[in-house]
């Protein structure tokens, strides 16, 4: 498979690696120094594209490789506001993409087991529920995207929450998300549920940046043969 990388940092270069070792090729790697590359790549010399760059490059970075018909898979976080705005634009003109707040099937599968305890919540209202993200100081964005997924999962399918908030609340309808910077933590999420006699806590502790890499490469090919605006879920359920 020939990879275009946008966004040459600590993910695209391990990415880079890890392609690379697997035998796949990387066509282009992109960063914020050298973005006029872009300008004589097509989509005879890419067979998709990832992007790992920043917030405010992200939507840009998507819709040229839509432009180009380049399939895009993405995991660069902090742009969720404008996704509505990129769906239609790659739906409009037949493009391919799929954003991901985490790339790790660890996470994903956490995805499912905190929908599951939080709809078993819905008649346990003695416990309250609180969600923790701890990455390193490097991060531009907060809260981290994967812990905005893991509240939209509680807010699915918990009644008694309705929205997020990235700081502490005292309301009961708001669920908290505390964001903490500490290096050199690549990526830590929980969900605990407290009572006044009992704790339960899900975690999970990314060990690496490896398993961001290698879900990232999987999807990128997968997504070689797929149409549209693709979600984790398509992959991982397939
Ligand atoms: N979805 C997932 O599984 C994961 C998502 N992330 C997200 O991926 C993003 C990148 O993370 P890192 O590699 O750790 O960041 P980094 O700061 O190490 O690298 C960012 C790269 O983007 C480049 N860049 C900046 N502006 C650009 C532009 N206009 N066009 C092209 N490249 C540009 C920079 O030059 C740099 O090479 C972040 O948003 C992070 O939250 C990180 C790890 C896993
Ligand atoms: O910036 C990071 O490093 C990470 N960002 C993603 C996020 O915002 O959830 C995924 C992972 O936790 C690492």
């Amino acid at each position: 498979m020939r990879i275009l990388l946008l966004g040459y940092g600590k993910m695209g270069q391990l990415i880079d690696k890890l392609a690379t070792e697997d035998g796949h090729t990387i066509v282009g790697k992109i960063h914020i120094d050298n973005r006029d590359e872009l300008k004589s790549i097509t989509r005879n010399e890419a067979d998709v594209a990832i992007d790992f760059s920043q917030p405010s490059a992200a939507v840009e970075n998507i819709k040229w490789c839509i432009d180009q018909g380049i399939p895009v898979a993405v995991g660069t976080t902090g742009w969720l506001e404008q996704k509505e705005a990129v769906d239609n634009y790659c739906l409009k003109n037949h493009g391919t993409y799929l954003y991901a707040s985490n790339f790790s099937i660890g996470v994903n599968l956490f995805f499912k087991l905190n929908e599951q305890l939080a709809k078993l919540m819905n008649s346990q209202e003695q416990y309250a529920v609180t969600s923790k993200e701890i990455h390193h100081t490097q991060k531009l964005d907060s809260p981290s995207g994967t812990s905005i997924t893991i509240a939209e999962g509680i807010i699915n399918n918990l009644g008694r929450k309705t929205k997020w908030v990235n700081n502490e609340s005292d309301k009961a309808e708001e669920l908290e998300i505390i964001s903490e910077r500490i290096d050199p933590t690549p990526g830590t999420h929980q969900v605990t549920y407290s009572s006044t006699v009992d704790s339960i806590d899900i975690t999970h502790t990314a060990h690496s940046r490896e398993g961001f890499a290698r879900g990232a490469i999987a999807v990128a090919q997968w997504l070689t043969h797929q149409k549209g605006v693709k979600q984790m879920s398509d992959f991982i359920d397939q």
